[in-house]
């Protein structure tokens, strides 16, 4: 649950950086120093419309939440037929003109002692059905007994700390529910907002949605701080959040994403005419959300991880409806690059994800399918105008991080040549770009000089990005482990972890260029 983002500091930490000014002890001709170095400093000709299209992307606000709330409505006589499916004479689907509505919501759970008598009648199970009727408030407590302290994950442990996370919960090993998100059409709503089908994409993705805890945040000072939500696997993209009714104040869910807020205040009394209503959230799980406290009563919820899957899953009403060719970024992309920016001499256009994509599995690839909000949009953009995008996690060497920051470090190499070469062999460009995702393990032996070793590393992970790499986007602020390599032959463990990773298209240079 909680960010890891003190995770692989240690071994890649000592990097060989070398800094762009002191990049030439050789004099090279001349004529290569023109080629690269105005690049990055001094506005060019073919500027500008990459510049237009920067700030185009850096107006973008895609969806990284929905929600919404469905009225949970008590059928009089539950044997009396439901009204009849009507036929839609547009569609030719079944349909009924009623607005969507639930049935009230059972929760049954495992008794762990039968001692004191609080199973149902010596069942060794109890339920509940919410809303509660009228004067069996106290029900809920049978329900707290059926509860345990709940954890989250703090670096690689799971912990029990009240200052950060103050919940009970219910795993799915004790405890099912009469409520089903897809007959709702929630998870309806989640595919066509968080990832849309695309017509003539061959991504076709659907929503899976797997319930996985049952929570409970009670008066005084239930909360969760800001965190993100660990990825139970690579094609995990989302969370879902489902809140049955019971009376409380506070609890707010805040979900963020790029200096963007939403609050979902799902507080409610039974003297409120909507009181009988589930309420829902969904939100990639990168992005940050937290729970302010609980001032009053319980706030009980049902999470969901959300899965993207091939296909059509089981969703009721797959449409591809979303032609990237009629979007207005399709629009600005491709008027950009007809005017070639790299004024054919070729070079790489990176876009750094808005997002963070799990990973863990070296057999697993889940990109592009999880691909979320803008990424997925300049995804299709690119592959619409077949410009062969590739996606990878992409190291970005920090300045502090640098090794042989001085000519005057290599003194202790004995020859001339052996010093150049050695600077040559330093890293080249501040940025890796991965050939594929998953965790990147190296032994690091000693017997090799460090830069030649890291070098090693480097190329065989990935490939340097060059300078005339341009960057449509700036990185996201927080980064995390991409190559792990183990001194004096520790095993570093790969878990699943996030990474920031970047969209790439290559650009060959023309003929003769
Ligand atoms: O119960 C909720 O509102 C969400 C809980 C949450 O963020 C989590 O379990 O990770
Ligand atoms: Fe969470």
């Amino acid at each position: 649950m909680a960010d890891s983002s003190d995770r692989g500091d240690k071994p890649v930490a000592r990097l060989l950086f070398k800094p762009r000014q002191k990049a030439k002890p050789v004099e090279p001709a001349n004529e290569a120093t023109e080629d690269t170095a105005p690049q990055s400093e001094q506005p060019s000709p073919e500027k500008p419309p990459l510049d237009q299209l920067r700030a185009f992307l850096a107006n973008q606000n895609h969806m990284f939440t929905c929600g919404g709330s469905i009225p949970i409505v008590e059928r009089p006589e539950p044997t009396k037929p439901q009204r009849a499916p009507t036929r839609d004479r547009l569609s030719n689907r079944l349909t009924t003109d009623e607005p969507r509505t639930s049935d009230p919501i059972t929760i049954r759970w495992d008794v762990a002692d039968m001692k004191g008598g609080t199973g149902q009648r010596g069942n060794p199970c109890d339920k509940i059905t919410l809303p509660l009727a009228p004067g069996s408030e106290n029900d809920i407590q049978r329900l707290l007994d059926g509860t345990q302290p709940a954890t989250f994950g703090r670096g690689r442990e799971d912990v029990y700390d009240e200052t950060y996370r103050k919940a009970l919960k219910m795993d799915t090993t004790t405890f099912c529910s009469t409520f089903d998100p897809y007959s709702l059409g929630i998870v309806d709503t989640i595919a066509q907002v968080l990832l849309p089908s695309i017509v003539d994409s061959s991504t076709h993705r659907s929503v899976r949605a797997e319930l996985y805890k049952l929570n409970l945040y009670t008066s005084p000072s239930g909360k969760f701080k800001k965190h993100v939500d660990t990825p139970r696997s690579p094609s995990q993209f989302g969370s879902l959040v489902v809140c049955l009714p019971l009376e409380h104040e506070g609890g707010q869910l805040k979900v963020r994403h790029e200096g963007r807020e939403i609050t979902y205040d799902w507080g409610t009394s039974s003297t409120k005419p909507d009181f009988a209503t589930i309420r829902w959230a969904a939100f990639y799980s990168d992005c940050e959300h937290e729970i302010l406290e609980v001032t009053s009563g319980h706030r009980l919820t049902l999470t969901y991880n959300l899965y993207a899957m091939r296909g059509t899953g089981r969703l009721t009403g797959v449409s591809q409806t979303l032609d990237i060719a009629h979007l207005p970024l399709y629009q600005a992309v491709s008027n950009t690059l007809s005017k070639d920016p790299f004024d054919g001499k070729g070079g790489t256009l990176g876009f750094w994800c808005s997002h963070a994509y799990a990973f863990n599995d070296p057999i697993e690839t889940p990109l592009p399918d999880t691909l979320k909000g803008v990424d997925a949009v300049i995804w299709e953009v690119f592959q619409k105008l077949n410009l062969n995008p590739t996606i990878s996690a992409v190291i970005e060497l920090e300045d502090e991080w640098h090794w042989l920051e001085n000519w005057a470090d290599l003194e202790p190499y004995k020859s001339d040549v052996e010093a150049h070469k050695l600077w040559e062999l330093a890293v080249p460009t501040k940025q890796v770009a991965g050939k594929e995702f998953g965790v990147f393990i190296e032994q690091y032996y000693q017997e090799l000089p460090e830069s030649l070793r890291l070098n090693e590393i480097f190329t065989s992970w990935g490939r340097y990005l060059d300078e005339k790499t341009q960057w449509l986007t700036t990185p996201a602020p927080k980064s995390e482990l991409q190559i792990a390599y183990a001194a004096y032959g520790n095993q570093a463990s790969a878990e699943t972890i996030y990474s920031h990773c970047a969209i790439l298209v290559d650009f060959p240079a023309k003929g003769g260029a």
